[in-house]
């Protein structure tokens, strides 16, 4: 027989106890109330829940403090906060300090009851999942910023509630959502990331939603769509800035019905997908131009989480290049990691890397490659030079904290095709340095040398590049992929 389980009612109205502790009761838990927080916290004391639902206004204090107290003690009782009816702030208050789920006031109990069912799903779930520290590992950081950074993963990772993570490019923001996933309940179902960027415009219905055999030309079978196969799981979706306003639609319809209709089929397919979002552009700015629909962005933007750039957390930057030099030298076949030498590190500290992390392995990775000793210098980083007055006048970005401008007289020598070459000024670069190689191989090497220096002045940020060189989006990430640039 299945074991009988419980929860915790606490609220100081009689007839909302009691309105809850028959609610539950007839979906088969054990019901302790208490109405005030001291009362709660005595419960908790003697018992285990599967279950706590709390009102926000207590006699003696904030259902707000039961939240953090429950998560912080007992992480394996889900918590949902009753909140007043459109009192948003508390119901996101509430979510951050660690509860599972928020309903609000009257409680509609067709909602409550639904999720009731998901805390015990996914504890269910959560109890069969395997130690998250795997992943969670991976996310390195002992600054005060990654500090808190990592608290909030750990209480977001409790609730079901959209996450959206903002941060630059490179920084880490889909290493986050893999954190919060693998730190959730939904840890034993697929974490399913979506670039949207990366879709073309006409496949995306299909892709998000699968379709039926015979649907469309080349509908050969049927195909389920991004959302069944996070099914249980997650779905991030990274770049959502570049969704296509017409499947801005489509996508909120498919998270508010919690359900999705592939095409060409005739019923709709019921979903049970958590959203994780991620951009490294001002989506509210998007919004206020009418380029994002602001339906869709309060929808995903329950809890924003910022990944700090690593420019702003350089105390991480020692431990950080020595995890990433571990890892690439594992992945070699090396036993012992080479170390950076002091110079090398003061090197790393004074620039900027406008492309985060990502910048930093690739850094680390070419000097690896390149360097010959156990210990990486300065010299083997090849970090871009400090502009000499001769170099174009700094761009906005320069002066916002990008690294300086390359010296214009760089030497040919670093553009190597398919190797992360420092930008160089496409002016620069005379024909008869490259009088022995082919047309096409000269023209790449101009057009591989403008893209680097675009990315460069642009701190890496690809639509900002692309608008620069005159090119959609997509034509510069098939050129990136073409040209080996990462
Ligand atoms: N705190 C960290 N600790 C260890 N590795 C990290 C950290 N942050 C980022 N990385 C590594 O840096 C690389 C880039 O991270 P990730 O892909 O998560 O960035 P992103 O912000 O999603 O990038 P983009 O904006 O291009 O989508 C990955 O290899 C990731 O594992």
């Amino acid at each position: 027989m299945a074991e009988t389980r419980s929860a915790l009612v606490v609220d100081d109205e009689r007839d909302i106890r009691e309105l809850l502790v028959m609610t539950l009761g007839r979906m088969g838990l054990r019901c302790d109330t208490a109405s005030t927080l001291g009362e709660a916290r005595g419960q908790l004391a003697r018992n285990r829940y599967d279950l706590c639902l709390t009102d926000m206004r207590l006699p003696d204090g904030s259902g707000m403090d039961l939240v953090a107290e429950i998560s912080q003690k007992h992480p394996e009782t889900p918590v949902a906060m009753i909140t007043a009816f459109g009192n948003v702030e508390a119901a996101v208050e509430a979510l951050k300090a660690g509860a599972f789920d928020f309903v609000a006031k009257p409680v509609d109990l067709a909602v409550l009851r639904d999720l009731v069912r998901h805390a015990l799903d996914l504890n269910e779930r959560r109890k069969s999942a395997p130690p998250a520290d795997v992943v969670a590992a991976r996310l390195y950081g002992q600054s005060p910023a990654m500090a808190t950074l990592r608290g909030t993963i750990a209480k977001v990772a409790r609730s079901q509630a959209p996450v959206y993570i903002v941060g630059e490019s490179g920084v880490g923001k889909e290493l986050v959502a893999r954190t919060i996933h693998a730190e959730g309940a939904r840890s034993t179902g697929p974490f399913v990331p979506v670039n949207c960027g990366a879709i073309p415009a006409e496949l995306m219905e299909s892709e998000f939603f699968g379709h039926k055999k015979g649907s469309f030309t080349g509908a050969h079978a049927d195909k389920p769509g991004l959302f069944q196969s996070a099914d249980g799981g997650t779905l991030f979706l990274d770049e959502i800035a570049e969704l296509p306003l017409a499947m801005q639609v489509k996508l909120l319809r498919a998270i508010q019905e919690k359900s999705i209709r592939p095409v060409g089929a005739n019923a709709e397919v019921p979903v049970d997908v958590r959203i994780l979002s991620a951009t490294h552009k001002d989506l509210a700015a998007l919004v206020a131009d009418g380029r994002f629909r602001q339906d869709l962005y309060y929808r995903i933007n329950v809890i924003e989480l910022r990944v700090p750039p690593l420019r702003e957390r350089q105390d991480d930057l020692p431990g950080l290049a020595e995890k990433v030099l571990q890892r690439l030298s594992l992945a070699q076949g090396r036993v012992f990691p080479p170390t950076l030498s002091a110079d090398a590190l003061d090197t790393l500290r004074s620039y900027a890397f406008p492309g985060n992390v990502r910048e930093l392995e690739n850094i680390l990775e070419r000097a690896l490659a390149l360097a010959e000793g156990d210990s990486l210098t300065a010299e083997d980083l090849r970090l871009p030079k400090p502009a000499t007055p001769a170099a174009p006048a700094p761009s906005a970005a320069t002066a916002a904290g990008a690294p300086p401008a390359p010296a214009a007289a760089a030497s040919p020598a670093l553009m190597v095709p398919g190797q992360p070459a420092q930008a160089i000024d496409p002016r620069t670069l005379n024909p008869r340095d490259t009088a022995s190689s082919p047309l096409p191989s000269y023209i790449e090497e101009i057009e591989r040398a403008a893209i680097q220096q675009a990315l460069q002045e642009n701190r890496y940020n690809k639509t900002r590049t692309a608008a620069a060189l005159g090119i959609t989006f997509r034509a510069l990430r098939y050129k990136l992929k073409k040209l080996g640039i990462d």
